[in-house]
């Protein structure tokens, strides 16, 4: 077995043990089906994940596979059929209420007749935070995205890249330890993407989150994730759950050397196996 494999616990990089860290999300034999006119659609079938303080933890799979429902699921915007989950310990609802996460859309969603300061401060204002923090947290955010000095910019005076950084700075100013995003770079470039790619991981290692991380990307996955959880659809399931422990300041490089394509090769052969070529 190669080194990128070793379990965190042996590993002298400072990454979380990931063995003995408190779960933040802990799913069990979770299932969601969706009543329709058509009948029933089985979108998630028995699921088992255990996330880890610290984590960054992608789903991939081919579309239609769930991966959005089970995102969905953690953050309590679809109830689960069948199965336990809990987040931070308590329900997704409770979890909820005690804003526990942000949430990152595949769109920005930034309101286009707010600047990208009054953007951050929504939730802050709905939360009724005093001026003075709302402030500080919207410094401290645009600061973090490297955003700093474009307070007073609208939305559409951003590319497109801004624009999602922006609303990671908002997800992020509300504070939460878990942060939920649903191919956020998914609509971006690929020049682009590599860049927030990048970015991101320097967020996740300075701010020491929870990330879970919905995309289509091999590659992204891969760069990406302390744990690749391989989905397949109809029902989605759970069919492969990858550890990948490259060094936290990990830089794109690392996508030429053998043992990222070693880890690549084995996300898509599991892609392949879930897959079904009827349509
Ligand atoms: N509210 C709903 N009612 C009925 N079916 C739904 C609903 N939401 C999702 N589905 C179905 O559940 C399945 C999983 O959808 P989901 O959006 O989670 O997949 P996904 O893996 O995120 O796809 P994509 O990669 O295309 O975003 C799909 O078959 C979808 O049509």
């Amino acid at each position: 077995m190669s080194a990128v494999f070793k379990p965190y616990e042996d590993r002298a990089d400072g990454q979380p043990n990931a063995e003995n860290a408190a779960s933040v999300i802990d799913i069990r034999g979770l299932s969601l089906t969706f009543e329709t006119n058509d009948g029933p659609v089985h979108a998630l079938s028995n699921i088992d994940l255990d996330v880890k303080r610290g984590e960054f933890v992608s789903f991939i799979g081919p579309s239609g596979c769930g991966k959005t429902t089970l995102l969905r699921v953690i953050a309590d915007l679809e109830q689960p059929t069948g199965g336990s989950i809990t987040v931070n310990g308590v329900s997704p609802e409770e979890a909820r209420q005690a804003r526990a996460y942000g949430y990152v859309f595949q769109a920005a969603a930034l309101y286009p007749w707010r600047t990208i300061a009054r953007n951050v401060a929504l939730p802050l204002e709905i939360m009724g935070l005093p001026k003075a923090e709302r402030e500080r947290r919207i410094a401290d955010n645009l600061a973090l995205v490297n955003l700093a000095g474009f307070e007073k910019k609208y939305p559409w005076q951003l590319s497109g890249g801004m624009q999602q950084r922006a609303s990671i700075a908002r997800a992020l100013a509300v504070e939460p330890e878990l942060l939920l995003m649903d191919e956020p770079f998914g609509a971006l470039d690929e020049i682009v993407r590599d860049h927030l790619n990048e970015q991101l991981l320097k967020l996740w290692a300075k701010t020491q989150k929870t990330v879970v991380f919905v995309t289509h990307s091999i590659p992204e996955a891969v760069f990406l994730s302390t744990k690749i959880v391989v989905m397949s659809p109809r029902p989605g399931r759970v069919t492969d759950i990858i550890d990948c422990g490259f060094p936290r300041d990990r830089t794109l490089d690392i996508r030429e050397t053998p043992e990222f394509l070693e880890v690549a090769a084995r996300v898509r052969n599991g892609l392949r196996a879930g897959h079904s070529y009827e349509d």
